[in-house]
């Protein structure tokens, strides 16, 4: 579904393929099919094995080897079959169990780093396969380097794997975000016998990450140990999409047949808010609850803690609410990454029940530390850049230090002499 959305995106097919034949990878096919799910066009890409059992047609989704009845208005087929065996030129060790092929994390590596593909589809396709053979290792009790790959699995997850480096490496975006993932519920049917979803492998992967996962109503899985791999590596942020100009957007067909459209969408798009030379972008959580049932000490200690532990800023806002109760709504803002724990803190130091968030888009002036000299000593600084200059803004503790140390008044040390009310 990754290689449908980003060749939908309009990544050119056959660079795409000339650049996957690199890896000296033999035994499938690749069929593209423009498709439509809830009648939207999308793409479908297929891997299909062509060297294990005949006419065995292997689906992207397993569970499901045969096609419902889409509209297929177009499909390509290109044949990877007829290369020359490097594998076994290179001493790949191919183990043979249990009647099928298994490749390990070790040859599948060796495989890559052989390859003539470019260093960077290289580095990012190992940085992918390694999150999966951490999280299969862990859960398997097993040495990484031993991890086994199904042979049917592996071709397919190289593919995936190695396509979707070639294809980000193709498409060169400055930043990838992703929504929380949406996985399923219920148990599947793989080579382990029955799994619980979301699977071991995909638990793991997303514990290694800093991926944000969601369970919906569809009774079977929806992310699969490679999907969480290739997000995982390559989103920088999950949550909702950032404030963006939309150029294109690219649908990435799967097989199942879901009672949601079974679609990986991606959106390509310019930041709506570019950084200039003097400000950045960045997003907060903003987190508030009504407090109609807290002492003032209470909420005094929370703040203190809340400001302690790294939250942003704590205010209290005088509300009137639900019945005639004249309350406290309690702000924290945060960084994302800080959510848990100012949740914690909140539900431990206040007497909430419950705590609302939302993202924050924010734009910031780039600022420095810097240090100016006054008549009472040495006076921190924050110092900002504007279109036409300069401002300072002196650093409250500092001041506040001095005007301790010199028996001054804050007033006196704030506006120091020599102090120019212009931007420098
Ligand atoms: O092959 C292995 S070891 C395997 C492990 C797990 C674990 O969660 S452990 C799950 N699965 C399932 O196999 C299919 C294929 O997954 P890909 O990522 O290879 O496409 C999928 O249903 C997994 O959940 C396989
Ligand atoms: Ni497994």
């Amino acid at each position: 579904m990754t290689l449908g959305a980003l060749i939908d995106l309009g990544a050119d097919k056959e660079q795409f393929l000339a650049e996957l034949k690199k890896l000296n990878l033999e035994g499938y096919k690749i069929a593209f099919e423009t498709t439509q799910r809830n009648a939207i066009t999308a793409t479908h890409v297929n891997v299909i094995l062509t060297e294990q059992e005949e006419d065995h047609t292997h689906s992207h989704d397993r569970e499901h080897m045969h096609d419902h009845g889409h509209e297929h208005d177009h499909s390509e087929m290109h044949d990877h079959e007829h290369m020359h065996d490097h594998n076994h030129d290179h001493g790949y060790t191919h183990t043979h169990a249990h009647g099928h092929f298994h490749r390990s994390f070790r040859d599948i590596r060796r495989m890559i780093q052989d390859s003539s593909l470019e260093e960077e589809v290289k580095d990012l396709s190992l940085r992918i396969f390694t999150r999966v053979a951490q999280a299969e290792a862990k859960v398997h009790h097993k040495d990484v380097e031993e991890v086994q790959f199904h042979e049917v699995g592996a071709v397919d997850s190289i593919v995936d794997i190695v396509g979707s480096a070639i294809l980000i490496h193709m498409l060169q975006p400055d930043r990838i975000c992703a929504s929380v993932v949406q996985d399923g519920h219920g148990f599947i049917h793989c080579q382990h016998g029955m799994l619980s979803v979301p699977v071991p492998a995909v638990c793991e992967i997303f514990s290694a990450s800093n991926a944000v996962i969601h369970q919906i109503d569809v009774d079977t899985e929806l992310v699969t140990p490679t999907g969480a791999a290739i997000i995982s590596e390559l989103a920088e942020s999950f949550g909702t999409m950032p404030s963006m100009k939309i150029e294109k957007m690219g649908w990435g067909a799967g097989t199942k047949v879901l009672k949601i459209p079974n679609l990986l969408k991606v959106t390509l798009g310019y930041e709506a808010q570019e950084s200039s030379d003097y400000t950045q972008t960045d997003e907060i959580m903003v987190m508030q609850s009504n407090l109609d049932d807290c002492t003032g000490e209470m909420l005094g200690e929370a703040m203190e803690v809340l400001l302690e532990h790294g939250a942003l800023d704590v205010f209290y806002t005088p509300i009137y609410m639900k019945k005639n109760r004249p309350a406290w709504c309690l702000t924290v803002l945060a960084r994302p990454e800080d959510v848990p724990e100012m949740e914690k803190l909140m539900f431990e130091h206040t007497t909430t029940i419950g705590i609302r968030r939302y993202l924050s888009q924010r734009t910031i002036l780039k600022r420095e530390k810097s240090s100016v000299q006054t008549p009472y000593g040495e006076l921190q600084v924050k110092r900002v850049k504007l279109e036409d200059g300069y401002r300072e803004y002196p650093e409250y503790e500092s001041a506040k230090r001095l005007a301790v140390e010199t028996g001054k008044s804050l007033w006196e040390i704030l506006n120091h002499e020599g102090k120019s009310g212009e931007l420098v």
